[in-house]
């Protein structure tokens, strides 16, 4: 049977440059670093906003790498693994024996990237038995580690995406902030008031970027072991084919699928917002005889599947796109046409938008066609769209962005927004990232 997950805990991302991500997630994408785990062997920070929490693990140099790291895969001999032998780290006296990456596993990707997502389950070691009778395979079996505020189990599991990788995380007998070996610098979660200029809420969807018809696989797997179920982003999507966008040179296959959550009783605070939405997760792979696009991109240079992108929910977005701009991120913008062409500003404008200040960060508005009648009350009028912007790659690479996304009844993805993406994405190839059009080659 499927492993029920209770909710998205937390994304870990590894990076050459850890201060660098940091003093970008605070200061241009207003998160809030709370809690911070360092040791003589590693750096691990945690960043939320809202019920979205980043951690930031800096990747060990070769030589910091501890004898006692955690095995790089455990192998199939752990089936009979009781909760008497799984290992227990205690914190505070032999912060010498504790694995360098604590919650996590340290892959030695060659560039930076995002590898992992952790889920709350209710039984980590239920969920590692019964994943390995599915056939998975784990980096970490069920370890404990406790601190004065209690214990959390966890274990970290392959998955069939690239370097992804899913931490199971019990926290159920666990009073503190975060989790033991974290010191929380930000102690008072209820005086936190929500940034209204930038109310970012929660992960809306995790977008992975994988290789041609890899998809079904990946959809599989994740049924099989999670329980996750498709869902549809367009009325007339074909089961096997998924969305296609298959014009104006786009060229992506997107199949989209979410995990229902179950019960929440026990979820220590500050988690307990009962109104929090499920994160869905889109696979994006790319189709043949197509110009070149993001996914490709991603896959070059990210040197294997992985995620490709992250959706923050937002209620403005307008004010958000604002904010984080003037802090410094970089959008992508679709030609200005996008903003003038009637259609689209009608569209716009009926939604009750101002086409010009969309235009200023390159916000896409899409409608959608899906009749849901449940959603329409989330909306003015009687639309339902979503609005979406695209950060350029926050990487050294042209790998991984972040987007924000203000969805008003629109559940799925728009087909115009990804067209529109694409064509930034074309002319920031061409223009920016290969020196400026100067270079550009006439076809
Ligand atoms: O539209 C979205 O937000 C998606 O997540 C779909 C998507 C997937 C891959 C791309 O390169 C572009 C768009
Ligand atoms: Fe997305």
């Amino acid at each position: 049977m499927a492993v029920p997950l209770r909710r998205l805990h937390h994304v870990s991302l590894f990076v050459s440059n850890g201060h660098k991500l940091a003093s970008d997630l605070v200061s241009k994408y207003k998160f809030n670093l709370f809690a911070t785990r360092l040791t003589d062997r590693s750096t691990q920070v945690a960043f939320r906003k809202g019920a979205a929490v980043f951690v930031v693990n800096e990747r060990p140099t070769q030589s910091a790498l501890g004898l006692n790291e955690w095995p790089q895969v455990a192998g199939n001999d752990r089936n009979d693994q009781n909760s008497a032998d799984a290992p227990r780290v205690s914190l505070g006296k032999h912060k010498r024996s504790q694995p360098s990456c604590l919650y996590d596993v340290h892959l030695d990707h060659p560039v930076d990237s995002v590898s992992n997502v952790c889920f709350e389950v209710s039984d980590v070691e239920r969920a590692f038995k019964e994943l390995r009778r599915l056939g998975c395979d784990f980096y970490v079996p069920p370890t404990t580690v406790e601190d004065e505020n209690g214990l959390v189990t966890y274990s970290v599991v392959k998955s069939v995406v690239g370097n992804v990788c899913h931490t199971l995380i019990d926290k159920t007998k666990y009073g503190g902030i975060f989790l033991p070996g974290f010191d929380v610098t930000e102690k008072d979660w209820d005086l936190e008031k929500e940034d209204l200029s930038c109310p970012v809420t929660h992960f809306d969807h995790v977008t992975y970027a994988c290789p041609r018809n890899s998809t079904h696989q990946v959809m599989k797997w994740y049924e099989k072991l999670f329980g996750f179920h498709r869902f549809f982003i367009d009325g007339d999507e074909d089961v096997d084919e998924g969305f296609v966008v298959n014009q104006e040179g786009v060229g992506l296959r997107l199949t989209a699928m979410e995990y229902w959550k179950c019960s929440k009783a026990g979820i220590s605070l500050p988690f307990t917002d009962k109104s929090e939405p499920d994160c869905k997760f889109v696979i994006a792979e790319s189709l043949p005889h197509q110009s070149r696009n993001q996914v490709d991109t991603f896959l070059e240079q990210h040197r294997a599947a992985g995620i490709q992108h992250i959706a923050l929910y937002t209620k403005n977005i307008v004010s958000a796109a604002h904010t984080m701009a003037e802090a410094g991120v970089q959008f992508f913008s679709p030609p200005p046409a996008y903003y003038t062409e009637v259609g689209k500003r009608q569209e716009i404008e009926e939604a009750g938008h101002d086409p010009r200040k969309l235009s200023e960060h390159g916000i896409l508005l899409d409608a959608d066609l899906q009749q849901d009648p449940s959603s329409l009350k989330e909306c003015s009028g009687n639309k339902r769209y979503l609005l979406q912007v695209f950060t350029k790659p926050i990487f050294a690479e042209d790998t991984f962005f972040l987007e924000l996304i203000e969805r008003r009844g629109a559940t799925g993805f728009g087909e115009g927004n990804i067209r529109a993406l694409w064509r930034s994405v074309q002319a920031y190839m061409e223009n920016e990232r290969e020196g400026g059009p100067q270079r550009k080659t006439v076809q």
